[in-house]
């Protein structure tokens, strides 16, 4: 159904949603980090430093790595980047990881996704000394956030709660309904909300009548990764709708798992794409590679 308003001269017109603007709010977090990195260098505190590790040559993963090693300069970490071979083998990794566990200059390891098939993720995730695991995917990790005492959180979902926070919106007693229910998205933005007080549903590909689902959410966190899978007209009206989506499509156009037109005809306001949640992502990739180095040098 869209949300209607009453102008002036008595005519309905539709009503847009507000854009939740990612890009904003992540370059406020990260000036709020680069102001934060250059008061630890005046106290002479360490320097947060990240080690970002890629496997292959996956187009989009390059461009994201890139993406993270010149946000890391630009607020004054140090970075170190290790570009490894498709055919790189399981104990070679580990056997890198293991020395950057042990690295006294490195405070956050992160490791790319995907992998190569022959590389198991778990063995990677679990060889990350938890203190360093700055994408929070480690299960020390995703269990403190379960036990709603989170320690290093899971950039995505994190950012999506952010982005929640900065524009007033408070999930306290709010249906949400997260579809996806990937280990890296779905699973703990689910914990967030539930932590942040809200009545959570996942919902995923045996999920029954999605629509339903969709129809009762004050929230919503789309994370499935299909082009526009969501309908607008499955929303339920002044819903707000945060899409984790980034899809290419054949015309090389980058477009949501949300039908944005449509969306914003009935949500009341939606994040777009991009411009969303993905520069979030990188935003909180800093705040923890910050909050880890403030912790190992409390140790
Ligand atoms: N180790 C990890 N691997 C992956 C993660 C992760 O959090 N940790 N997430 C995704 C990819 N990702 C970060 O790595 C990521 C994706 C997208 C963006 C982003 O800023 N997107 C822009 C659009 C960029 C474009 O033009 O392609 C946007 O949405 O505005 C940042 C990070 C999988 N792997």
């Amino acid at each position: 159904m869209s949300r209607r308003l009453a102008n002036r001269v008595g005519e309905e017109t539709l009503l847009d949603s507000q854009i939740i603007d990612g890009k904003a709010v992540a370059a406020r977090l990260r000036a709020s980090i680069a102001q934060q990195v250059a008061e630890r260098v005046e106290r002479g505190a360490s320097v947060p430093g990240l080690a970002v590790v890629l496997v292959g040559e996956d187009p989009a993963s390059r461009v994201y790595v890139g993406s993270k090693v010149r946000a890391c300069e630009e607020v004054g970490f140090l970075s170190r980047n290790f570009s490894l071979p498709k055919n790189t083998d399981q104990a070679s990794l580990l056997a890198l990881i293991e020395q950057l566990n042990q690295d006294p200059e490195i405070h956050g390891i992160l490791v790319q996704l995907p992998l190569p098939e022959q590389i198991s993720v778990n063995a990677v995730v679990e060889k990350i000394d938890p203190r360093k695991d700055v994408d929070g995917f480690h299960p020390y990790n995703l269990g403190r956030l379960a036990a709603k005492s989170p320690t290093l959180r899971p950039c995505t979902p994190y950012g999506c709660m952010r982005l929640l926070q900065a524009y007033g919106i408070d999930p306290t007693g709010k249906k949400a309904v997260v579809v996806g229910a990937s280990n890296i998205v779905g699973r703990p933005v689910a914990l967030e909300l539930l932590m942040a007080g809200a009545t959570v549903t996942i919902c995923h590909s045996k999920t029954q009548n999605l629509p339903a689902e969709l129809a009762q959410a004050d929230i919503v966190i789309a994370a499935v990764g299909i082009p526009e899978f969501i309908q607008g007209t499955w929303l339920k009206s002044g819903a707000v709708v945060i899409d984790v989506g980034i899809n290419r499509l054949p015309s090389g156009a980058l477009v949501g798992d949300v039908e944005f037109a449509g969306a914003r005809q009935t949500a009341a306001a939606i994040t777009p794409v991009p411009g969303g949640v993905g520069p979030m992502t990188i935003a909180c990739l800093l705040q923890n590679t910050l909050e880890a180095c403030a912790a190992l040098e409390a140790v």
